[in-house]
């Protein structure tokens, strides 16, 4: 059950940090609903957070699939024509991509005090590098990338695959589940964490439903309400908390 502050008494120590990144690293989620409201105009048909909330940290391919069943259009557009149509608008619109509030803060203090951290996004490598264009000084200080058209993620999240991979590629890997602490923004995201047996913090958009919060261990408005201490990881050493 979500808390505001993790019951750190029966927990195992963090030793690892996995980081999802659209929407949680990356400003970028914003980027998916702007041109997916586009795309449905053209149906008449709106886009709401119900969907969002199913789509959010799914593979490209297995998003799309939600996406054209959900909204009846289908018939008319398959999954397959769907990535073609949002991909130009989606290229225009993700190297202008920002960091989240308190994202370069965590990663730098994370990378300082030598706790090994990687990424996990359901992202496949050419969105990758458009959506982190501007931002590889931070990027370049994760341990290893997993990313969603890697061989060994199989399903996308919900599924464990895309954690478990991210889980063996530390030094010295796999590091157990229970050393790891996952930081997530989606629904599948999360739920993926927890079938992967690893304790997640979850930051989510404000306008998704709360009853996604139940999943995780820990819900916070900003990476910057973060406290290490909470998770035995080191404090920071700023005055942000
Ligand atoms: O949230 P991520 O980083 O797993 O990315 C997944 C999709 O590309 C966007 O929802
Ligand atoms: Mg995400």
């Amino acid at each position: 059950m979500a808390n505001s502050s993790a019951a750190v008494s029966v927990r195992k120590p963090i030793t690892h940090v996995v980081f999802d990144m659209d929407g949680l690293l990356l400003d970028t989620e914003n980027f998916y609903t702007q041109v997916q409201e586009i795309i449905l105009a053209r149906y008449n048909r709106t886009f709401d957070w119900n969907l969002k909330a199913k789509m959010m940290g799914m593979k490209a391919i297995e998003a799309a699939r939600v996406f054209v069943e959900d909204t009846g259009i289908s018939d008319s557009l398959s999954a397959e024509q769907f990535l073609l149509e949002r991909e130009e608008m989606l290229r225009d619109l993700f190297p202008s991509s920002d960091l989240m509030p308190g994202a370069s803060r965590l990663i730098r203090h994370l990378h300082a005090k030598g706790v090994p951290f990687g990424l996990a996004t359901g992202s496949h490598r050419r969105h990758f590098e458009l959506k982190t264009h501007k931002h590889g000084d931070i990027f370049s200080l994760m341990h290893h990338v997993v990313l969603g058209d890697d061989p060994e993620v199989k399903q996308g999240k919900p599924s464990p695959d895309i954690f478990l991979a991210a889980a063996k590629r530390f030094e010295g890997g796999p590091v157990d589940s229970s050393n790891i602490l996952v930081f997530e923004d989606a629904p599948s995201g999360v739920l993926a964490a927890k079938n992967a047996g690893m304790s997640v913090v979850m930051v989510p958009d404000p306008r998704l439903d709360k009853s996604f919060h139940d999943a995780a261990d820990q819900v916070l408005n900003s990476l910057l309400d973060f406290n290490p201490s909470e998770w035995g990881l080191p404090p920071f050493e700023d005055n942000r908390s």
